[in-house]
């Protein structure tokens, strides 16, 4: 009997990744700069052009570099052609999109299974196809079965999940040094396969974890899931600080020393959003919905109604700051991404409420340091400026709705100079309060700046009697 191959004795597996988005294209930098050959596909031409040219297609840090150096190193490459792509690789990982269906919850897979089938119909060689995409619990089993129909006969294939939890803002970095790597179903060769990709990261100490394909499926949608709780908990918990005359961001601090509690995921404010928390809660409420889950149904129906309260929220203090309507008044925004470090306006909650202000008749000039031209692209009715003096200069009211440094570390008395009104909504309770309040401003807060007095009668009508 001949012995297992030790990690290291297998050839460098060849690969491609099908969609080449905020996930697929970090993916195929990072898996060229581990030293692998990798071909990337999209059927966005302009994507595809850009990424030959050795230039990423949205802001992310440190991507540019790692795309330029592996092209030229003639690593990495890019195409339209899925036929080609598969032809010289063994290994597809598959990160194309799944979005919110229109008009339900539910999660869009036509593009995981076109890519799959795709895959699976050009297969000239044996080979294992990779799900990365954020899936709803049971996909995996169905493209089973599209991949067995399609396949050319004569063709080993095998399906396995290994979710990404990459942040976008930290996507190399996550990528390269994961908190932890998920294969699942796995067969004992496609687990080896996936322990050589990723020896590098291993060896380093990601911890792999391996598991049915269910599960690993729902590891991922679970950690947002957790990851949106946590938040929509401490706004919850913001409301209740307003109410009460509380500060939401040391109560935060106190109980991030709690290790079992930790301090991240708990910056009250606006809320969350982008292109995944907010559609993979609600693809898991649509899914637990379906398997008559209903726990998690109801705990998701009030993480997702808490954050859009957040920008309601935000849209109130606007109407308080101005006197009860914001008709024709200037309001200078600051920010328009979902978070600093990142150009994706996908679901922003700060694009929301500029949205939601010049409905209400504002005259709103939005100022992001990259996000000026997806944001345009999304809402080109808003006005939009090249620098936050641009935006508010003559401004009735300023907003800050993205934590970018460019914000937290302006001089609140130079400001105060240009604008009309100095009366500041702080969004993200990114702001040093007391100098802004010191240099003449009026600061709005999301839970730490007590905006009513303490309700002490209703208080005391819900504290049971003893
Ligand atoms: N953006 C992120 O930070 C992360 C995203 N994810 C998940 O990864 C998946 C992709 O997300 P993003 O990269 O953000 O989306 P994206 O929209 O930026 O990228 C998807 C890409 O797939 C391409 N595409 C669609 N169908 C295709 C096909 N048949 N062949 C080739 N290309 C095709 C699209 O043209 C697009 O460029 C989603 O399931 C998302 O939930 C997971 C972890 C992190
Ligand atoms: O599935 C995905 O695509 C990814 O979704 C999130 O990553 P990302 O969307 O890049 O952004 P986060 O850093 O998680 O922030 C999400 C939103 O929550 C908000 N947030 C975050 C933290 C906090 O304390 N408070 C808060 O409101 C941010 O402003 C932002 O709008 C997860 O953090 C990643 O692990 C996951 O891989």
């Amino acid at each position: 009997m001949t012995a297992p191959k030790k990690i290291k004795d297998q050839p460098a597996p060849r690969i491609s990744v099908i969609g080449t988005g905020y996930l697929g294209a970090t993916h195929a930098a990072a898996m060229a700069e581990l030293g692998f050959d990798v071909v990337g596909v999209d059927t966005d031409p302009h994507k595809v052009e850009e990424l030959k040219e050795g230039r990423a297609p949205f802001f992310e840090p440190g991507l540019p570099e790692l795309i330029r150096r592996n092209v030229a190193a003639g690593r990495l490459s890019f195409t339209t052609d899925l036929a080609e792509a598969v032809a010289v690789s063994d290994v597809h990982f598959i990160c194309v999109g799944t979005p919110q269906q229109s008009g339900s919850f539910a999660a869009n897979l036509s593009y995981v299974e076109g890519a799959a089938r795709g895959i699976a119909e050009n297969l000239t060689h044996d080979g294992l196809i990779v799900g990365k995409s954020t899936v709803p619990v049971g996909t995996g089993a169905r493209l089973r079965a599209i991949i067995a129909d399609a396949v050319p006969s004569g063709i080993d294939v095998e399906l396995v999940w290994n979710p990404e939890f990459l942040r976008e803002g930290k996507a190399v970095e996550d990528t390269l040094s994961p908190d932890r790597l998920v294969f699942g179903g796995t067969s004992a060769k496609s687990e080896a396969t996936l322990r050589r990709i990723y020896e590098k990261p291993i060896a380093e100490g990601s911890p792999v974890l391996v598991a049915d394909l269910p599960t690993a499926e729902l590891v991922k949608v679970s950690a947002n899931a957790f990851l949106a709780t946590k938040i929509s908990f401490i706004n919850a918990i913001a409301e209740v600080c307003d109410a009460a005359g509380a500060d939401v961001s040391l109560l935060a601090d106190a109980l991030g020393h709690d290790k079992r509690i930790g301090r991240q995921f708990l910056n009250a404010g606006l809320g969350f959003g982008g292109g995944c928390l907010p559609k993979d809660i609600r693809a898991l409420m649509y899914r637990s919905n379906e398997l008559g889950a209903h726990a998690a149904v109801g705990l998701l129906q009030q993480v997702d109604e808490i954050n859009m309260g957040r920008r309601q929220r935000v849209i109130d203090l606007a109407l308080k700051a101005l006197g009860g309507s914001v008709l024709n008044r200037r309001i200078g925004v600051l920010g328009a991404a979902f978070k600093p470090h990142t150009d994706d306006v996908r679901d922003s909650p700060a694009l929301n409420v500029a949205a939601a202000l010049h409905l209400r008749g504002a005259q709103v000039v939005v100022y992001d340091p990259q996000a000026r031209s997806t944001a345009q692209r999304l809402y080109p009715t808003l006005g939009y400026a090249d620098s936050m003096e641009e935006a508010l200069t003559g401004a009735d009211l300023t907003v800050v709705l993205t934590e970018w440094d460019e914000f937290t570390t302006a001089d609140p008395a130079e400001l105060r100079a240009i604008v009309s009104g100095r009366s500041v909504i702080d969004g993200r309770n990114c702001l040093d309060a007391s100098a802004w309040s010191r240099a003449g401003w009026s600061v709005y807060a999301m839970g730490t700046v007590p905006e009513v007095a303490p309700l002490a009668d209703d208080l005391a009508a819900l504290t049971p009697v003893r």
